[in-house]
């Protein structure tokens, strides 16, 4: 394959990037990025350009990678869209550059990249976070991050029961009638949670929905949501009692609702756990706050490029 500009659309990245590729360089790149080692790593906080009248949000997310050889940038918008709208509220495009001449290598659909990284992330969270017999997996959301959610969840782990709550019971019913395997549809949040040994969280919520007393004690929660400051998806109570874990300090503190308005402390970043300089205490109630991350969208638009490469 010549140096040309490489174009990918959402198919090609899907079709290109498996799970089982993506996760170990996720755990790879998530504790290089614990240690702040800025000669192997720049990755700012994302700038976010709000876009008022519509509710929505420009994000740019640049990171360098040197000894990876990854310079990439995301840019996505996501918009906390009305009821029943078709539009879709997370949209995202990545760049990747050359990062010694500086020229674009490859222009590919960041849709995909995010719905993907995203849930591997909750993945590698779960793994290391969720109670050792873990039976009840419970999803709150339908939309594209819930499916990729269910999809490495249930392929990662084997899980006795499937549960899915969504605002409008029609697409929680959708959901599981696009899929294979079985899955409860709940009422409730309070009824899809009870009991859940694992809990995502991946709506367009502004207000909490995910409330501490309803939590099983020792369940994990992967809270996917909430990307805005003043936004929220779980309680003062469960913020407050859980162990919190997030993918980057920074992000974090700027960027989480259910942080800031919390005052929940945070205990460790993901990478701090994966290398080693933080406990992860899965016998507790334990929160990851994911607010993604460049290097996440990095490491796996190169993973892409490689693949496509190795097929030529
Ligand atoms: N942590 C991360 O790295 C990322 C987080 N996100 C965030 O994850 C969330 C889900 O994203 P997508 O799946 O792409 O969106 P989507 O539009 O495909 O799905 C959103 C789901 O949330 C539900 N929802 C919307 N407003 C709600 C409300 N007020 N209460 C309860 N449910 C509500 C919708 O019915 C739908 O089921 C968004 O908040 C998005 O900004 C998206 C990408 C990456
Ligand atoms: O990391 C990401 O791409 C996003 N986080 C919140 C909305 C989009």
């Amino acid at each position: 394959m010549s140096d040309s500009l490489v174009l990918l659309n959402k198919c090609e990245v899907e079709r290109l990037l498996s799970y089982d590729e993506l996760i170990p360089r996720l755990e790879s790149a998530m504790g290089k990025f614990s240690k702040r080692d800025s000669s192997e790593i720049i990755q700012p906080v994302r700038s976010v350009v709000p876009i008022q009248p519509y509710n929505g949000f420009l994000g740019v997310m640049p990171s360098y990678m040197a000894a990876d050889g990854i310079l990439c940038t995301k840019m996505v918008t996501f918009y906390q869209r009305a009821e029943g709208s078709s539009l879709p509220s997370t949209q995202a495009t990545v760049l990747l550059f050359h990062p010694e001449r500086g020229h674009i290598t490859a222009i590919m659909d960041g849709e995909a990249i995010t719905a993907k990284r995203t849930a591997a992330v909750s993945a590698i969270s779960a793994k290391l976070l969720m109670p050792a017999l873990s039976e009840v997996l419970c999803i709150l959301g339908s939309g594209q991050q819930a499916k990729s959610h269910y999809d490495v969840f249930t392929n990662v782990f084997k899980f006795k029961e499937v549960r899915i709550w969504s605002r409008r019971r029609e697409m929680a019913q959708q959901f599981v009638n696009d899929l294979q395997g079985p899955v409860r549809v709940c009422s409730s949040v309070k009824e899809a949670v009870m009991g859940a040994d694992l809990i995502v969280t991946a709506t367009g919520a502004s207000q909490p929905i995910l409330f501490g007393e309803w939590v099983k004690p020792g369940a994990h929660i992967a809270a996917v949501g909430a990307c805005r400051p003043d936004w929220r998806e779980l309680d003062d109570v469960l913020m407050r009692e859980a162990v919190v874990y997030v993918d980057s300090r920074e992000g974090a503190t700027a960027e989480s609702g259910d942080i800031i308005l919390s005052g929940a402390h945070i205990f460790a970043e993901l990478g701090e756990v994966i290398n080693g300089s933080f406990p992860a205490q899965r016998e507790k109630t334990t929160v990851f706050k994911s607010l993604g991350m460049g290097i996440q969208d990095a490491v796996s638009a190169k993973l892409v490029l490689e693949k496509l490469k190795s097929e030529h």
